[in-house]
């Protein structure tokens, strides 16, 4: 089976064109192909495939195998894929994901994608549809005890796929690893949630670390990106358009007032094209 490896900000995953090849069981695929020893390696799978609603379909796994509604990254690696393997010729395409449908443009120059914007939606801030069980929403900077009793302050986003952030003095030297794990697993979370802890710098720039749901600590995270600017947004601590450091690079994200859309701006990369040998 051949595959490809890109990444968008240091978020790899193991790209399956599905027009070409046949994938049955993508979840055991996943966590195969994602292992860094018997596998090839990366933070979860991603299926590029044809759809009846869009120009393109993605569906998603995490490395433990699970699925995610959203990818912000993988969006964008799709929208590169497409256009430079000459799945298409438009600049703009419509991605059906089980997040909704995305409508992506990308920046070309001299036919190689140099960025791609994506207009990843409106936010969701209802409790029940990101889900989080809370006695208020939004849930906007509310407490969440976790298992060994500490407590963190929360505003949730979904952007297609759950995430709870967090705001905290500096990421550099922070637990994320320890809190990212718990807060991923708590019973507040009915469908578990990704987890950003941010660092405000100023109000167009902030830090951000996030732990996966399904994947644990990456690099990035696009869809990550877009809630805690958001949730920076909702607090009063930023303006409309932010630049978010990451682990593994930048993206620009724009909150527009007007549509109430957020849209997400960054690079997108190949890494290498391979072919998978073993039998799952
Ligand atoms: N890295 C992705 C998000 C993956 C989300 C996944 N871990 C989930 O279960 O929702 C991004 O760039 O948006």
């Amino acid at each position: 089976m051949r595959f490809t490896k890109m990444e968008g900000c240091g978020n790899d995953y193991i790209y399956i064109n599905c027009f070409e090849e046949v994938v049955e069981q993508p979840e055991k695929l996943a966590i195969a192909m994602s292992e860094r020893h018997f596998g090839i390696g990366a933070d979860g799978l991603v299926l590029i495939m044809p759809s009846e609603k869009a120009d393109f379909r993605m569906r998603m796994f995490n490395l433990d195998g699970s699925e995610g509604e959203m990818c912000g990254n993988a969006v964008r690696c799709i929208g590169k894929y497409t256009y430079e393997r000459g799945l298409t010729n438009k600049e703009e395409i419509s991605l059906e994901t089980a997040g909704g449908i995305k409508y992506l443009k990308c920046n070309i120059e001299k036919g190689i994608v140099k960025t791609v914007r994506v207009d990843m939606g409106e936010p969701i801030l209802e409790a029940e549809k990101i889900p989080v069980k809370h006695e208020t929403s939004p849930v906007i900077r509310k407490s969440i005890v976790i298992n060994n009793n500490n407590e963190f302050q929360f505003t949730c986003v979904s952007m297609g796929n759950p995430h709870g952030v967090a705001f905290v003095e500096e990421t550099e030297n922070f637990p994320v690893q320890e809190y990212g794990k718990q807060v991923e697993n708590n019973p507040a979370f009915p469908k578990k949630t990704n987890v950003e802890f941010v660092q405000l710098i100023n109000r167009n720039h902030i830090k951000m670390r996030v732990w996966e749901r399904g994947s644990g600590e990456t690099l990035a995270c696009g869809t990550g990106a877009c809630a805690s600017v958001v949730a920076s947004i909702l607090n009063g601590f930023c303006d409309r358009e932010v630049k978010v450091s990451l682990l593994g690079g930048e993206l620009t994200i724009h909150w527009n007032e007007e549509n109430n859309h957020v849209y997400m701006t960054g690079p997108a990369a190949f890494s290498f094209d391979g072919v998978w040998l073993k039998d799952v």
